[in-house]
């Protein structure tokens, strides 16, 4: 087991410090570390929070490097999310535990203009200020490697900080695993490990991590709660991860196991917790070890607090000099006191692959997909024209300049039917109004048969949610997912009926 340092993913902008101050909290001046009580310091959101969210139901698509790196702004416009709490306002959230702020200030993390607060998604970052857009990316968080929980993807395994000690057992487990696969199982020891170990620093932050009941992870779901996703695929995909970390924890916590293995997951479902907490907050990075680079898993405290959005505010970046992982504002991006810090976990991914690894999706999506079956096909420039869609496919954005879409019409949900429709395009041949008119029927009557096939309509979904609102997290996720496949859907289908009656003027 070696230390190593750690390779940006990409190039490393200049950053200012001049603007920097310390945490906002105000909690952190001179705190020196004070003994800290070990119970879970989540306040659950206060049930009048959580209801308002819910009406409001107004806020920004949702998008960690891999959880992904990503540099720019976005060009997208904001798209609404209807289902989701997110614009509620930050004022209204319960504000983090002081020693949440604590614990890491005195460990040398630093944080510049934010705050962190508990909301319907639980845990998020949010502006304490306000930022005028700068022409370089500036940073919001400052994170020591020792902080850390770092592992390499391929043997030899080098852990960061190099916290396994020669010979323990924990070390047999990880080596045991497959260096192909097996990264969230090694994490998840890693971690429990960590928990476990006097004066680590995880032994703090794991209060604030989200506990099982309150973590939206597939793994932890039932099989009820893995019935309401209306989704046989990827319902058998998480029966089968549950099932690959139930034998994981089988083979390894057998009854006559030292009890310094035993004692960091007495029960299967702790081992479960723990690899979703791998699965959900990983950042992927590259790292150094003389000349040989490797790429490795990490957990990174703080910075794991970021929500996903496809139209992220934010961004990470490795500084090499003094092994840091900064949070960055993207360059040009004007933040207004209040709003959601986020990055975009993965670009191009669909609902089904966010709700296998982190328990949420997006009705306004851009890179879902529906398969069609059929022959018919739509003349994409004319379809890309009725709704101002510029760019290549990968980079379709909404051109506001071109655009009259008064009401706000435009939002991930059609830049995905750009996507995903069936299409057609020769030179430059018209479209025919009557066969694109027909084309238009065949493709909605396949949504409308796509649609039937469900046991329950959107609005039965959205009525079942509105009447739990002490459900448990996985059940609510899985409820939600249903959902915003079929208002996607509806959205396809709302999408052509207006391209047919444009297309003809
Ligand atoms: C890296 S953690 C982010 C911090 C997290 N909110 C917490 O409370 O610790 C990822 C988890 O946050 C939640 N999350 C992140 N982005 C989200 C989004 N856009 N919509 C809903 N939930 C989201 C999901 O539960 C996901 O598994």
């Amino acid at each position: 087991m070696a230390s190593f340092s750690v390779l940006p993913q990409q190039p490393i902008p200049f950053i200012s410090h001049s603007h920097s101050q310390f945490w906002n909290s105000g909690h952190c001046g001179l705190a020196t570390q004070q003994a800290i009580s070990f119970c879970n310091k989540r306040k659950k959101p206060i049930q009048a929070v959580a209801e308002s969210a819910a009406i409001s139901a107004n806020g920004t698509a949702a998008s960690v490097a891999d959880m992904s790196f990503s540099s720019s702004p976005s060009l997208l416009p904001l798209f609404k999310e209807p289902t989701s709490p997110q614009n509620t306002p930050a004022s209204e959230l319960e504000p983090a535990d002081p020693d949440f702020y604590k614990i890491g200030y005195v460990r040398r993390v630093r944080a510049y203009g934010i705050e962190f607060r508990e909301g319907p998604d639980g845990f998020g970052v949010f502006a304490s200020k306000d930022v005028e857009p700068l022409r370089r990316a500036r940073v919001i968080m400052e994170i020591p490697l020792e902080l850390m929980l770092t592992i390499s993807q391929n043997l030899p395994w080098m852990f960061f900080p190099d916290i396994v000690p020669l010979g323990h057992p924990i070390f047999d487990i990880i080596n045991s695993t497959n260096a192909e696969t097996d990264w969230d199982l090694r994490l998840a020891c890693l971690l429990l490990y960590a928990i476990d170990c006097k004066d680590n620093f995880w032994k703090l932050y794991c209060d604030f991590l989200p506990s099982a009941d309150e973590c939206t992870s597939l793994l932890l779901a039932t099989e009820e709660d893995l019935l309401e996703l209306q989704d046989e695929n990827l319902a058998s995909t998480m029966r089968t991860q549950q099932n690959r970390a139930l034998e994981f924890w089988e083979k390894n916590w057998y009854s006559s196991v030292p009890l310094k293995i035993k004692r960091l997951a007495c029960e299967p479902e702790r081992f479960i917790w723990a690899v979703s907490m791998a699965q959900s907050r990983c950042i992927n990075m590259q790292m150094r070890i003389g000349a040989l680079v490797q790429d490795a898993n990490m957990l990174v405290p703080y910075a794991d607090m970021l929500n996903h959005s496809v139209q992220p505010n934010c961004f990470f970046h490795w500084r090499f000099k003094d092994r840091m992982l900064e949070v960055m504002i993207n360059a040009g991006q004007r933040i207004k006191k209040g709003d959601e810090m986020t990055i975009n976990y993965m670009r191009g991914q669909k609902n089904n692959f966010f709700m296998q690894r982190y328990g949420f999706s997006s009705a306004v999506n851009p890179w879902d997909v529906i398969q069609f079956s059929g022959s018919a096909r739509i003349h994409l420039d004319s379809f890309l024209s009725v709704f101002s869609i510029s760019g290549l496919s990968e980079e379709y954005y909404h051109n506001n300049r071109l655009s009259n879409d008064g009401d706000g019409f435009v939002d991930g949900a059609v830049l995905a039917a750009a996507r995903t429709l069936p299409t057609w395009s020769d030179g430059d041949v018209p479209p025919v109004p009557s066969i694109e008119r027909k084309a238009v029927k065949e493709l909605q009557e396949e949504c409308q048969l796509m649609l039937a096939q469900y046991p329950t309509t959107a609005q039965e979904d959205q009525k079942i949610l509105d009447s739990m609102p002490e459900a448990r997290r996985t059940i609510e996720a899985a409820i939600k997912y249903r959902l915003h496949r079929k208002l996607f859907i509806e959205k396809v289908i709302q999408a052509l009926d207006i391209y047919q009656e444009q297309i003809l003027f």
